[in-house]
């Protein structure tokens, strides 16, 4: 944090693992997560504009954005929620296929400094790793659902965690649940988060349960479409797990008010494993799901080069509507919920929006097989998504420097996985069972 507020440069990085924690502390993300944390009601788009115009400098983008909060409203640019920009703008001749490292590159529609506002599921499904469900419940399910997750969402906390020196809060409250009291207590005291223990842990609720089934079809249907229709020979992604997707968890989020939001972010893979899905339904108030891909640094790691280099897509999320982040989304694209300037209240849920995604827990990867880093906790599961070099790569890595007071200790490893995502302790207990 010191070396960015300073904008002092690091040393370069000489080892893997340098290399490696590097990448996690430079990203843009995190700068953009500081600034937003400064200025919750100014958009994405424009704190991203003002750390490119400052050569990611966080110190001088956070003294240039002073001016544009105080000025007008106008370059924070309200946007009308479910406005969709025409695609006849951003045509392209080439018919691509959305893929992975080793599908076709697409060719994106969007353009750096530009962002492209999708609804219709096709657009969604072709421009992007997602596909979307609009009225996905019947009404009264989703009302029951909703009130249910109201009632809930008055006792959500805000998370707490360390970016480098400065402990900031989440700009939304949420919560996670599990099936069984079993799990709540495995969840509470052998899982860590953000190098840390959750607190808040609940048993899975009636109406969560209830659409639990409803979830986990569609999205495994939607899970065969993509494969068929968009993955290179229609084969699923290497490292993707060719088992039924099982939502067996769920984090719960509530963003009361149109300044509440999530910064951008890739979700931990640590206990889905590579290629993961995730299953995610909106209810209540509509907003802006944007998502942009990751672009990796060239060799002179110049953020002009690399960050926006393609623009963000912004997805209308209705009430009622399921998106599903497919196996080609965490390692490779980055997603967000954008500061609204204005948004429509809901009958049911005022100026409240709900997001439950649904995710599947996989037993490989349940804490006790993982890797333990120095600190004696269960290891991270990144990937390299910034550097050239090694992109795509898998390694485990202490996160203990997230927890305010703690410092992260060395430990490194490059992570292991077969085609279908397995890590090296699961082939050895198949072969067990056997
Ligand atoms: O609220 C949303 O739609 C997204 C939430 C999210 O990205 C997350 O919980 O990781
Ligand atoms: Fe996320």
């Amino acid at each position: 944090m010191d070396a960015f507020l300073r904008g002092t440069k690091r040393k370069s990085a000489s080892t893997a693992q340098e290399s490696a924690q590097d990448e996690d502390e430079d990203s843009t993300e995190v700068k953009l997560a500081m600034l937003a944390s400064l200025y919750s009601n100014i958009s994405q788009e424009v704190l991203l504009d003002a750390l490119l115009d400052n050569s990611g400098s966080v110190d001088q983008a956070a003294s240039s954005l002073l001016d544009v909060q105080m000025e007008s409203p106008k370059k924070s640019r309200a946007m009308t929620i479910g406005s969709q920009t025409s695609l006849r703008s951003f045509a392209s001749k080439s018919s691509s296929i959305e893929g992975s490292g080793t599908a076709k590159k697409p060719k994106l529609l969007s353009k750096k400094g530009t962002t492209l506002y999708l609804y219709d599921p096709k657009d969604i499904a072709d421009h992007t790793p997602c596909s979307i469900i609009h009225n996905f419940l019947p009404q009264e399910e989703a009302n029951d659902l909703l009130r249910e997750m109201l009632e809930e969402s008055k006792s959500f906390e805000r998370v707490t965690f360390k970016l480098f020196d400065n402990v900031v809060q989440s700009p939304h409250t949420s919560s996670f649940y599990v099936a069984t009291d079993t799990e709540v207590n495995t969840q509470k005291h052998e899982y860590f988060y953000y190098g840390g223990r959750l607190e808040d842990v609940r048993r899975i609720t009636p109406q969560l349960l209830r659409v639990r089934p409803k979830v986990k079809e569609a999205v495994n249907k939607e899970i065969q479409t993509r494969i068929k229709t968009r993955y290179p020979d229609g084969k699923k992604l290497r490292y993707q797990c060719p088992d039924e997707w099982m939502p067996n968890a769920a984090f719960v989020n509530c963003y009361n008010g149109p300044h509440e939001n999530v910064g951008y972010h890739s979700d931990h893979l640590t206990y889905l494993g590579p290629r993961a899905v995730i299953g995610s339904l909106s209810l209540g108030v509509a907003r802006e799901f944007r998502v942009r891909r990751i672009v990796p640094k060239g060799n002179n790691n110049k953020l002009t080069e690399d960050g926006d280099a393609q623009g963000q897509i912004s997805i209308h999320l209705p009430h009622n509507s399921l998106l599903i982040m497919h196996a080609d989304m965490q390692e490779e694209w980055k997603h967000s919920i954008a500061p609204a300037q204005a948004i429509d209240p809901h009958p049911v849920a005022g100026n409240r929006r709900i997001n439950i995604t649904y995710r599947d827990y996989k037993s490989n990867f349940h804490p006790k097989f993982t890797p333990r880093c120095k600190c004696d906790l269960p290891a991270i599961l990144r990937t390299v998504q910034r550097k050239k070099d090694n992109q795509g790569r898998y390694f485990w890595m202490c996160h203990r420097g997230n927890v305010p007071g703690k410092e992260n200790c060395s430990f490194f490893q490059w992570a292991d996985f077969d085609d279908d995502g397995i890590p090296s302790w699961g082939r050895e207990r198949y072969k067990g069972a056997v």
